[in-house]
C-alpha cells in the first residue's frame, strides 16, 4: 500500500512562491496499477520527485508499506529508496556497459558479488523478453529494447513499488502497446503495486486499474478505472470515452449517458423510449473495453409532441446504471 498524506511542495521565489503540489491524497493499494495523468506544467515530475524523497516536500508524507519515507534521515532514505524501482521516459543506460552489467547496476551499489549481479540480471532479462542479449550493448538495441532493459534494471533490486515516470512518450504507438503490455505482466508476476505517471490517456486506457487527474498541483478526480469512466460527469470519463465529431444536434433534450454497454438487452433508444412518451436519436456513440468491461458513451436527441418527464427518462436510465448529463433543454417539464 501507497499512502500519500497532504504532500506539498512550494518553491519559494525571489519575487513569488510556486506551488507545484498541493495538498495531494492518495491511496494505492497492494498490487495496483495506478495512473496520474495531467498536462504540462500540472506538477508530474515535481510529485516524482517528492515520492522519491529526491525532492524533500515542503509539507506531508509518502508511506510505503509501513514506513513513512518523509520521516527516515537521509541515510537510511537510500535503502527505503531500494523498495522504489524507477522506469523513465528514456532508458538512460550507461553506453560502456553491457546491457546486463546496466541491469546489475543497482546491485553493485549494495555490493552484491559479481556472479550473483550476473545471475540476476539474465533472469530479469528473460522476464522482459531479453534473453540472448545480455552481451551486447545498448547502441546495439532499439528504443522498445533499451526501454525493456530500464525495466529490468528497475527490478533488480527486487522493489515492492514501480513508480514509472512517462514510461512510453518517447516510443511508437506499437512499441508502447508491448511496453504497456510488460509493464503489466511484470506486476502481476511479481506482485508490484505501480505508479505511472503519464500525460496519455491511451497509457491509463490500457494499463490502469485506477487513475487520479492531476491539475494546477491538486488531484481534482480519482478513482477505479470503472468508477471515473462509468460517471458521465467527470472529465475522466470523458477522455476515456471520447464522442466521435459529431454534427450539431438539435431537439427537444439533449443529453450524454454512460454506462456499461452490455446493461442493455435493447438498443439505447428502444430502452428509454419502452418506458417514456419520447423518440430518441443516437447523434453520437463511442463503445469501448476498459479493463474487462465494455463501456457506452451516447449523446441522444429526444424529442416529444409533450412536455418530457427529464426524471422518468433519468430513473430509466439509471435502472441501467447509465448516467445522464443534460446538454440542452427545451421542452422539459420543470
Ligand atoms: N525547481 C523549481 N523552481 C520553481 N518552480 C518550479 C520548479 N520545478 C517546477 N516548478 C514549477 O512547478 C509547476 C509544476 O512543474 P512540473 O515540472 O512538476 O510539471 P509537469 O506536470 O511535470 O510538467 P511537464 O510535463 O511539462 O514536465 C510549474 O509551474 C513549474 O514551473
Amino acid at each position: 500500500m501507497i499512502s500519500v498524506r497532504e504532500l506539498t511542495k512550494v518553491y519559494r521565489q525571489p519575487t513569488r512562491d510556486v506551488v507545484a503540489i498541493d495538498d495531494i491524497n492518495l491511496d494505492i493499494d497492494d498490487g495496483e496499477i495506478h495512473g496520474i495523468i495531467g498536462r504540462s506544467g500540472a506538477g508530474k515530475s515535481t510529485l516524482v520527485r517528492c515520492l522519491t524523497l529526491l525532492d524533500r516536500p515542503t509539507k506531508g508524507q509518502v508511506i510505503v508499506g509501513s514506513q513513512d519515507l518523509t520521516a527516515v534521515s537521509d541515510t537510511k532514505l537510500r535503502n527505503a529508496r531500494r523498495r522504489i524501482g524507477m522506469v523513465f521516459q528514456h532508458a538512460n543506460l550507461l553506453s560502456s556497459r553491457t546491457v546486463a552489467e546496466n541491469v546489475a547496476m543497482p546491485l553493485e551499489i549494495v555490493n552484491a558479488k559479481k556472479a550473483e549481479r550476473r545471475a540476476r540480471a539474465l533472469e530479469l532479462l528473460e522476464l522482459v523478453g531479453l534473453q540472448g542479449l545480455e552481451d551486447t550493448y545498448p547502441a546495439q538495441l532499439s528504443g522498445g529494447q533499451r526501454q525493456r532493459v530500464g525495466i529490468a534494471r528497475a527490478l533488480a533490486a527486487d522493489p515492492d513499488v514501480l513508480l514509472c515516470d512517462e514510461p512510453t512518450s518517447a516510443l511508437d504507438p506499437n512499441t508502447t502497446d508491448d511496453i504497456l503490455t510488460l509493464i503489466r505482466s511484470v506486476a502481476d508476476r511479481l506482485h508490484l503495486t505501480v505508479v505511472v505517471i503519464t500525460h496519455e490517456m491511451l497509457v491509463v486506457k490500457n494499463l490502469c486499474d485506477s487513475v487520479s487527474l492531476l491539475e494546477a498541483g491538486k488531484i481534482v478526480e480519482s478513482g477505479k478505472l470503472s468508477e471515473v469512466a462509468a460517471d458521465v460527469n467527470s472529465q475522466l470519463s470523458r477522455s476515456l470515452l471520447p464522442l466521435p465529431t459529431h454534427q450539431p444536434v438539435t431537439a427537444d433534450l439533449v443529453i450524454e449517458v454512460v454506462g456499461k454497454a452490455d446493461a442493455v438487452n435493447t438498443p439505447i433508444g428502444s430502452t428509454i423510449a419502452a418506458e417514456n412518451p419520447v423518440t430518441v436519436d443516437i447523434a453520437a456513440a463511442n463503445i469501448e473495453t476498459l479493463g474487462t468491461t465494455r463501456f457506452a458513451h451516447y449523446l441522444l436527441g429526444i424529442n416529444s409532441d409533450q412536455p418530457i418527464n427529464l426524471t422518468g427518462i433519468e430513473a430509466t436510465l439509471a435502472r441501467h446504471g447509465f448516467s445522464v448529463r443534460v446538454r440542452a433543454a427545451r421542452g422539459v417539464q420543470a
